[in-house]
C-alpha cells in the first residue's frame, strides 16, 4: 500500500472530508434559506442561485467519485445520441442494484454540465437528511411516499411546476423498482410477476409502472427523451460510500440508449406493458454483461471536469481554515472543560455523518415490496 492510499484510509482523513461537508452543506444550505424572498419577486433568477448552490454540495461527492477514490466511469452509447445528452430535458430510468448508483448518476450529471439541474422521483424520508434533503427541497425535487393514492396527485402538481424550469438541461432520474435490489424483494417481486403473468426477471425488481406513466404525461412537449440507462460494475465488485471514503477505485460502465419521448404510448396500460419490456430488455443487457464483461455498442465517454474538485478545494479551504484557529486557541488555552466539550461535538458530528452514510446503505433499506401487503395489492 503507497503512502497515498494509506493516508486515504486513515479515519482522521474522512473526519476532515465529513466536516467539510456537514459545514458548507449547513452554509449552502443557510444562503438557500436566503434566497427565499427572492421566489416572491423573481422565481427564475431565484432558481438559478439554487441550482448553483446545489452544485457547490453535490459535486463535492462527485469529486470524492473521481478524484479522491479515483473510480472511473465508462459510457456506452451511441455516438449519434451523445450530442444531444446534457442539451435537452430528458426522463433517465436507472436499474437500482447499487449503493453509490445514485452517485455515479451524479457523475454523468456533472460530465454533461446538468448536475446542479438534475432531478429525481425520491422517496419523502429522504427530504429530512440534513444538507441534500433539505438541498432538494430548493430544487423542487419530485418526492412520493410510495402510497399511490396521496402520490397521485402531489407528484403530478411537482411535475407540472417544473414545465417552466428556466435550465433546461436537466434530467428526471426514475427508479422504477422503487427500492433497492435485495434478493428477498427480487423473490416477492417475482412472485408479483408471475401472478401478472409477466415473465421474471433476473437482474432487476419487478418495475412500478404508475409512477413512469404520470411522469411520461405530465413531462411530454417538456422532456424530448427518455434514457434507459444500465449500471454495472466490473469484476462483480459491491461498491459503497465508505469504500469511496477509504479512497477505493471502482469501474463502473453504464449503458444509455437513448428513445424519444413520443415513442412511449399515451394510453396508461399500454404504457405499463412497454415499461415492462423495457425491464425484460435491460435484463438481457445485464445477462450480456454477466457473460462478456461489457454492454452492447460502444464506448463514447466524457472525460471528468476540473471543476467538482475546485469546487472541493475552495470549500475545503473556507471551513477548514477557521477550524484551524480554533483547534490552535483551544490547545493553546488549556481549558480541560472546552477540549472535553470540543471532543463531545466532534463525536456527535461523526454519528450524524456515519448515520448520513447509513442513509446509502442497502443492508439498511426500507421494507417496502417485502411487506405482505405487496401480494394482496392484486
Ligand atoms: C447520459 C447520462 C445518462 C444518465 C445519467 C444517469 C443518471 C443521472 C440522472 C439524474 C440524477 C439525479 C439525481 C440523483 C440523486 C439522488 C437520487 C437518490 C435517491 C432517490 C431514489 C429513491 O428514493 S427511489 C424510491 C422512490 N421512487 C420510486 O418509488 C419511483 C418508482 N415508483 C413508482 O413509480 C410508484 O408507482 C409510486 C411511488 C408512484 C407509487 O407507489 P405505490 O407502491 O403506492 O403504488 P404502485 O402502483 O407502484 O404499487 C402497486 C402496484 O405494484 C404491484 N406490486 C405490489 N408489490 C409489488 C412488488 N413487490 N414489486 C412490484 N410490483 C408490486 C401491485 O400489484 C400494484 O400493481 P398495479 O398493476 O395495480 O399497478
Ligand atoms: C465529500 C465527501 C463527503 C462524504 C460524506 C458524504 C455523506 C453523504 C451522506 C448522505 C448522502 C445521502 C444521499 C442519499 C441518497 C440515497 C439514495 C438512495 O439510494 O436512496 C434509497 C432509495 O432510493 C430507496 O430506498 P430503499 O431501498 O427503499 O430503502
Amino acid at each position: 500500500m503507497g503512502l497515498l492510499q494509506f493516508l486515504k484510509s486513515q479515519f482522521l482523513c474522512h473526519l476532515i472530508m465529513c466536516y467539510v461537508f456537514l459545514v458548507s452543506g449547513l452554509i449552502v444550505n443557510l444562503i438557500q434559506i436566503c434566497t427565499l424572498p427572492l421566489w416572491l419577486v423573481s422565481k427564475q433568477l431565484a432558481r438559478k442561485i439554487n441550482i448553483r448552490l446545489a452544485y457547490c454540495i453535490a459535486s463535492q461527492m462527485v469529486a470524492a467519485l473521481e478524484w479522491w477514490s479515483g473510480t472511473e466511469c465508462t459510457l456506452y452509447t451511441d455516438p449519434k445520441s451523445y450530442p444531444l445528452y446534457g442539451k435537452e430535458n430528458a426522463v433517465v430510468i436507472l436499474n437500482h442494484s447499487f449503493e453509490i448508483d445514485f452517485l455515479c448518476g451524479w457523475t454523468f450529471c456533472e460530465r454533461f454540465g446538468v448536475l446542479g439541474s438534475s432531478k429525481v422521483l425520491a422517496k419523502k424520508e429522504l427530504a429530512y437528511v440534513p444538507v441534500i434533503g433539505w438541498m432538494w427541497y430548493f430544487l423542487e425535487i419530485v418526492f412520493c411516499k410510495r402510497k399511490w393514492e396521496e402520490d397521485r396527485t402531489t407528484v403530478a402538481q411537482s411535475l407540472q411546476k417544473l414545465r417552466d424550469y428556466p435550465e433546461n438541461y436537466w434530467k428526471f432520474l426514475l427508479y422504477c423498482e422503487g427500492t433497492r435490489f435485495t434478493p428477498k424483494k427480487h423473490q416477492f417481486s417475482m412472485q408479483v410477476a408471475e401472478s401478472k403473468g409477466l415473465p421474471k426477471l433476473k437482474y432487476h425488481l419487478l418495475p412500478r409502472t404508475k409512477g413512469f406513466y404520470v411522469t411520461v404525461q405530465n413531462l411530454r412537449g417538456t422532456a424530448a427523451a427518455i434514457y434507459d440507462s444500465t449500471l454495472n460494475f466490473r469484476n462483480n465488485e459491491v461498491p459503497t460510500l465508505l469504500g469511496i471514503l477509504n479512497g477505493k477505485k471502482y469501474h463502473a460502465d453504464l449503458y444509455v440508449r437513448r428513445i424519444p419521448l413520443e415513442s412511449v404510448p399515451e394510453d396508461e396500460a399500454e404504457c405499463a406493458a412497454w415499461l415492462h419490456k423495457l425491464y425484460q430488455e435491460k435484463d438481457g443487457f445485464q445477462e450480456q454483461y454477466a457473460q462478456t464483461g461489457r454492454f452492447p455498442g460502444p464506448i463514447v465517454s466524457p472525460p471528468r471536469r476540473p471543476w467538482s474538485l475546485i469546487n472541493w478545494l475552495f470549500w475545503s479551504c473556507v471551513v477548514l481554515y477557521p477550524l484551524g484557529l480554533l483547534i490552535a486557541q483551544l490547545l493553546s488555552s488549556g481549558a480541560v472543560l472546552t477540549i472535553a466539550a470540543a471532543v463531545v461535538v466532534c463525536s456527535a458530528v461523526s454519528m450524524g455523518m456515519r448515520w448520513m452514510i447509513g442513509q446509502t446503505e442497502i443492508d439498511k433499506s426500507s421494507n417496502y415490496g417485502i411487506k405482505a401487503t405487496a401480494l394482496n395489492n392484486n
